[in-house]
């Protein structure tokens, strides 16, 4: 079981064994990270955290902690005001926005909230965009980006008479998954998912984290999940509970 307080537990994987002379791959590490939107607003905090490879995070905390603040830091579409954010290694505020789109489009699926699909594109174009838009995704692809992304949709549950069909006619719970089958594909080294259940009633969204945390284990893909239903907690590695700075 998690440490449901969250943070010690977020260390235990750092505890490499001395005998160890492997040590895990690192996706994410994050040290005395702070952030600040605005001068007039206290800053944000982060408590440390490492994630091996293929490991899932459970992000937590009361609305204003600052979880899509620390997504959007993960993405790279703001950087810290102090301390560190690497991911595989890289240190995402040593390089310029446009290295960072780059980036982010290489190693990182997102499913946030509104899914992000793009409306007048069909269901199959939708889930091998990133391969198309990065030669790494596609090189991690199956045998190829449409090969991928139909055996991602069949896994998900999307039936075939909707592959073809624009994916604004899919129902919410469907575009859900479709953005999931997205952020997989080409097996990307972590998937940032922001509340991406918060439209589903309980069976639905345990069936869905059991569909997602199982892929990304088969793509060996880190996870970081974030959701204010605390019930979650238990079926992802890691835990960290986000305050509100007072
Ligand atoms: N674009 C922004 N500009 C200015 N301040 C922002 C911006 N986004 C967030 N903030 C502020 O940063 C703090 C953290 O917000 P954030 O959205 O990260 O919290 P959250 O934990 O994700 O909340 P929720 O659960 O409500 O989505 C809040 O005080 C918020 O007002």
């Amino acid at each position: 079981m998690p440490d449901m307080t969250g943070k010690t537990d977020l260390h235990k994987e750092t505890s490499v064994t001395p005998e160890s002379s492997v040590t895990p791959r690192q996706t994410l590490r994050i040290s005395e990270l702070t952030f600040r939107w605005d001068r007039a607003q206290p800053g944000i905090r982060y408590p440390d955290v490492t994630l091996n490879s293929g490991e899932h995070l459970f992000l937590r905390g009361p609305s204003g902690s600052g979880k899509s603040t620390l997504l959007s830091l993960m993405g790279g579409l703001i950087v810290p005001d102090s301390g560190r954010l690497e991911l595989l290694g890289t240190d995402l505020a040593g390089l310029t926005s446009g290295q960072r789109d780059r980036f982010r489009a290489d190693h990182m699926g997102v499913i946030f909230q509104q899914f992000n699909l793009v409306p007048y594109l069909s269901t199959l174009d939708n889930v091998t965009l990133p391969c198309r838009l990065s030669p790494k995704r596609r090189a991690r692809a199956l045998s190829s980006p449409e090969a991928e992304a139909k055996s991602l949709l069949t896994a998900l549950g999307i039936p075939q008479n909707h592959w073809h069909r624009r994916v604004t006619t899919l129902s919410v719970g469907q575009q859900q998954r479709v953005a999931a089958a997205r952020a997989l594909t080409g097996a990307p080294e972590l998937i940032l998912a922001d509340e991406p259940t918060s439209a589903l009633d309980s069976d639905n969204r345990d069936r869905f984290i059991e569909l997602l945390l199982g892929l990304a284990a088969e793509k060996h893909s880190s996870v970081v999940f974030v959701s204010h239903d605390k019930s979650l907690a238990q079926r992802f590695n890691h835990q960290l509970a986000l305050e509100v700075t007072p």
